[in-house]
């Protein structure tokens, strides 16, 4: 079976998307997912997103990681798929109901409200999740946030002198994440934020969309920022408004690459 699909990306985080709301398509396992992402054996992306039709909303979004693994969120894909789409959509995920909004060099996503309590991230074990007393090197006392998906978030003096290709899997992979978790590693300069993240099954990422928007509201509650807060990753900036209480909506670009098909039974 041919498949068309659509690579896109935000800020350099990029996709593989895949249209089952008219056509059906065989089921998707993890297996296959990675297959698609592997950058030498396959087409090669960072997330592979698949677009299902939805009885609670326009329709659903899947996403799943270059891993495989399917997760609940994923901030630059859904700004992709608002651009695809072309016009205002809810869109259902397994982090929840999502707004896209598409601007004329990307989308506006409200990406609900965040939690903090500690079983909502998940965490292991309770303790507050503002000042988490826990470390691993120079990285310590985080916040965690769940976005629609878990995020732990470190404020440095200098996130480009972290190592994260090696703390990122370390933190990834601790038992105090029964879900792991994505690794956000951010300083604070002139009120903008910048930003470097190590995704759950993906690596260290050009950009992420969900980890600009755990990081800017775990430093609006800090007080280290003003709403709306720009986030610069390695791929480019994000704008992200919040306040207690109310949605996080994320703005910025996404872009498409290319168009193309692949052989279902190449990569099954
Ligand atoms: N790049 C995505 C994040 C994917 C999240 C995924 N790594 C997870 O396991 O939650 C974004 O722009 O939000």
């Amino acid at each position: 079976m041919r498949v068309p699909f659509i690579k896109m990306h935000g800020l350099g985080n990029d996709f593989i998307i895949l249209d089952a709301r008219e056509a059906q398509l065989p089921d998707l396992s993890e297996q296959t997912a990675a297959a698609l992402a592997n950058r030498r054996t396959g087409i090669g992306c960072d997330q592979l997103i698949l677009l299902e039709t939805s009885d609670a909303a326009d329709f659903r979004m899947r996403i799943f990681n270059s891993d495989g693994s399917e997760v609940e969120a994923c901030g630059n894909a859904s700004r992709a798929v608002a651009l695809m789409h072309g016009e205002r959509a809810c869109v259902e995920t397994d982090g929840g109901i999502i707004t896209l909004s598409p601007t004329n060099s990307g989308a506006r996503v409200d990406m609900g409200e965040p939690a903090f309590e500690w079983d909502a991230i998940p965490l292991d074990y309770a303790m507050d999740t503002a000042a988490m007393p826990v470390s691993w090197e120079m990285l310590a006392n985080p916040s965690a946030v769940n976005v629609g998906n878990p995020h732990v978030v470190f404020f440095v003096p200098d996130c480009e002198a972290v190592p994260l290709d090696r703390l990122g899997p370390e933190i990834e992979h601790d038992p105090l994440f029964p879900e792991r978790i994505n690794v956000n590693v951010a300083d604070v300069r002139d009120g903008a934020i910048n930003l470097r993240v190590w995704e759950r099954g993906a690596g260290l990422t050009r950009a992420c969309g969900t980890g600009a928007c755990a990081t800017a509201v775990a430093a609006l509650k800090r007080g280290l920022v003003t709403s709306p807060v720009t986030v610069n990753l390695p791929g480019g900036a994000l704008t992200i408004e919040w306040s207690e209480g109310s949605t996080i909506v994320m703005e910025g670009p996404a872009t498409e690459a290319f168009r193309g098909s692949f052989e279902w039974a190449d990569y099954a």
